[in-house]
Formats: C-alpha cells, sequence, structure tokens
C-alpha cells in the first residue's frame, strides 16, 4: 500500500506561483439526465476538489439546471439529448484533459447513442476517459468501442463487473480470485484498466494486479462510486502527464486508479468517525481535501503555501 501511494504522490502536481487557471486540470463529466443529477454533479465537484482548476458536466436540457443550482462552480452544458450533441461536446474535447463518462447517465437509447459519439471523438483525440456507472452499460452491450484504448479506465461495482464479464468473457467472474478476474478482463479488452470496487478495489492493466485495501467505511450509501469516478478523471490527467518515469515503470493509470480508490475509502473513513450512519456522499465530498492532505500532499501543498518559482513551472 504504502508503496503504491507513494507512486501516486509523485504524479500530484505542484501548486506554484507560476501557473495558471487550467493548468492544473480541466475535467468534463458526460451524464445527468431527469432521474440522476445527483451523481455527474458528485463527479464533477470531486474532479474539482482534488484539483482540478475547472470542472464541466454534459447533461441532458432538463438535469442541467438542477445541477448548476446545486453549485456555481461547476459549468453545466444541457446539450446531451440535443440533435447536435456529439458535435456540442466534441466542440469542447480540444480545452478538456479527461473525460468522466456515465455517472447519472441513465439508459435512454438516444443518450447512449450521443454518448457513443463521444466516446469515438474523445477516442480520436487519445484523451483519457473513465467509464462508470450507464457508461459501462453501453460497454457492456458494445464493447468494442473501448476495445484496445488503452487510455479508457473503467470501475465497475460488483453488478456491473458480472454484467462486463458476462459480454466480454461469457462468464460472469463471480467468486474466485478476485484479482485474477480483473486481470483476465483487463487483458481480454486489450489492457484497458478495469477497477472493481467492493470490501476491497482490485486494479489491473492486464500486466499487473494492484488491491487497494485502505480502511473506508461500513456506510454503502449511493453516490461513493461518483466521487471515485470524478476524482479519477483528474488523477488519470495528472498521472499520464507525469509519466512512466514518475510511477517507477508501473501503468500512469493504475496508479492513478489506485490513487482515487484510496482517497475515496479514506474520505468515507473520515466521515464516518463525524457522522457515522448518517453519513452521505456530501459529508465524504468535504473530506476530499484533508484525506487528500493525509494520503498525498507534497511538503508545498501541505504547508498550504505555494511553491516557489522555478524548475515547478516546467
Ligand atoms: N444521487 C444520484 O443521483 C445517484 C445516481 N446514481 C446513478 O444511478 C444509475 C444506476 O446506477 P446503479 O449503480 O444504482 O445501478 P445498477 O447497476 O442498476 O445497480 C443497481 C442494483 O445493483 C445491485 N448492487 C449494487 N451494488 C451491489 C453489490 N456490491 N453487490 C450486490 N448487488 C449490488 C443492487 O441490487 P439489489 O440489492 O436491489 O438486488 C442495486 O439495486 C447510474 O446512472 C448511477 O450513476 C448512483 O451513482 C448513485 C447516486
Ligand atoms: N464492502 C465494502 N467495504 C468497504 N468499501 C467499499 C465496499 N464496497 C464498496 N466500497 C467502496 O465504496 C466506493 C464505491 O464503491 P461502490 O461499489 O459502492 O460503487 P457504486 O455502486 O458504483 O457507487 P454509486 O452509488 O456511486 O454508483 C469505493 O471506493 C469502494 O472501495
Ligand atoms: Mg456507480
Amino acid at each position: 500500500m504504502e508503496a503504491a501511494l507513494q507512486l501516486v504522490r509523485n504524479v500530484v502536481p505542484p501548486l506554484a506561483a507560476c501557473k495558471h487557471k487550467g493548468q492544473a486540470g480541466r475535467i468534463g463529466v458526460v451524464g445527468g439526465c431527469p432521474e440522476y443529477t445527483g451523481a455527474p454533479y458528485f463527479a464533477a465537484i470531486s474532479a474539482l476538489k482534488v484539483g482540478a482548476d475547472l470542472s464541466h458536466v454534459f447533461s441532458t436540457q432538463d438535469a442541467a439546471a438542477v445541477i448548476k443550482s446545486y453549485s456555481p462552480e461547476l459549468i453545466v452544458h444541457p446539450v446531451l439529448d440535443s440533435p447536435s450533441a456529439v458535435q456540442d461536446v466534441e466542440k469542447w474535447l480540444p480545452r478538456l484533459h479527461a473525460l468522466v463518462v456515465g455517472p447519472g447517465l441513465g439508459r435512454d437509447d438516444v443518450l447512449l447513442e450521443n454518448v457513443k459519439g463521444i466516446l469515438e471523438a474523445s477516442k480520436a483525440r487519445g484523451m483519457p476517459v473513465v467509464i462508470d456507472a450507464d457508461g459501462l452499460w453501453l460497454v457492456a452491450q458494445q464493447p468494442a468501442l473501448i476495445q484496445g484504448y488503452r487510455k479508457a479506465v473503467l470501475t465497475p461495482n460488483h453488478v456491473e463487473f458480472s454484467r462486463l464479464a458476462e459480454a466480454v468473457l461469457g462468464d460472469p467472474l463471480d467468486g474466485g480470485d478476485r484479482s485474477r478476474a480483473v486481470l483476465r478482463l483487463s487483458r481480454a479488452l486489450g489492457n484497458v484498466t478495469v477497477v472493481q470496487k467492493g470490501e476491497q478495489d482490485v486494479i489491473s492493466d492486464g500486466e499487473q494486479a494492484l488491491t487497494c485495501s485502505q480502511e473506508g467505511s461500513g456506510r454503502r450509501c449511493g453516490g461513493q462510486g461518483d466521487l471515485l469516478s470524478g476524482s479519477l478523471g483528474v488523477l488519470a490527467h495528472w498521472a499520464l502527464l507525469a509519466g512512466p518515469e514518475k510511477t517507477s515503470g508501473s501503468s500512469p493509470l493504475l496508479v492513478a486508479a489506485f490513487g482515487a480508490c484510496a482517497l475515496t475509502r479514506q474520505c468515507a473513513r473520515q466521515a464516518f468517525q463525524k457522522h457515522g450512519r448518517a453519513t452521505t456522499t456530501t459529508d465524504m465530498i468535504r473530506e476530499i481535501g484533508p484525506a487528500f492532505s493525509r494520503l498525498f500532499e507534497t511538503s508545498a501543498g501541505a504547508d498550504g503555501g505555494v511553491a516557489p518559482t522555478g524548475e515547478l513551472c516546467l
């Protein structure tokens, strides 16, 4: 655990006076429909609180006003159910560093078709993409969408993992050796990184498997996976920017995924210490800052200070 946490620390960019808004990350969340407005909010606000400078949400028109009303900090585009949804999102892609696809997306066929186009456009640009929730439903219907795309990370819960394994390997891979199951699924998808969430989180890029057993909490309230996928959007960008020399040869996305799992579980633990059974995802989001400092902060950030200019700005 400690060695993997150190690799995460290596990819966290220092805060420095010479940096401008946007350099620490501009993240897009694709999701949000009339039924589910909480999930894209949780993912997008988590990305900001982990350290991204700007966080966008691309949702359906009627979900957008609701999501905006939760937070003035998010930039919300009411485009996902528009006939020009793919072009509307595509024009933002050059300004984004990573996409998180699926929280609160729902399973409407028109929306899923639009998301398919958005995924294809993101792949063509080589953008890192975290796929969660209903985005995983889409991938289970059409695994070819992400087959062999090594900048994709899938974050299935127990049910979503079984659905994917059934679709890709013809076997839900329930029970038995979880590391082996996650490794097999990743390999079958052409080394797409897979994070199987659960009592412990198991992460594989098809070459290596890591287990994150950071202490979390016994609360299983909805939205904790959204915190994880939003955080991972930022960490994936940072890890790819830092490159494998900072991750001692391990895949940057494997390290980023480990970081997001450890952070989510630490938030759960800290929130539970304060709120016990009443803990909700909103309480966990309030813990992102302190949990991040505790797990990963570099000396510059830990002081709350800004590092001097010089090599940090290169
Ligand atoms: N506030 C919001 O807006 C939120 C919105 N959200 C959004 O909701 C959408 C649907 O996502 P989802 O994960 O609820 O859907 P789905 O895959 O149908 O699973 C549902 C069923 O699976 C089961 N089950 C789950 N985990 C299990 C386990 N470990 N082990 C065993 N069984 C398990 C369990 O079945 P049951 O216990 O009823 O048998 C459960 O009822 C998606 O867009 C998501 O982003 C959420 O992000 C939450 C916050
Ligand atoms: N049994 C467990 N014990 C400890 N932590 C868990 C357990 N199950 C899940 N978690 C943690 O909760 C977080 C979310 O995982 P979960 O399986 O609840 O995702 P999810 O179902 O996609 O959540 P969401 O409600 O956001 O859709 C992960 O960080 C995971 O490590
Ligand atoms: Mg989920």
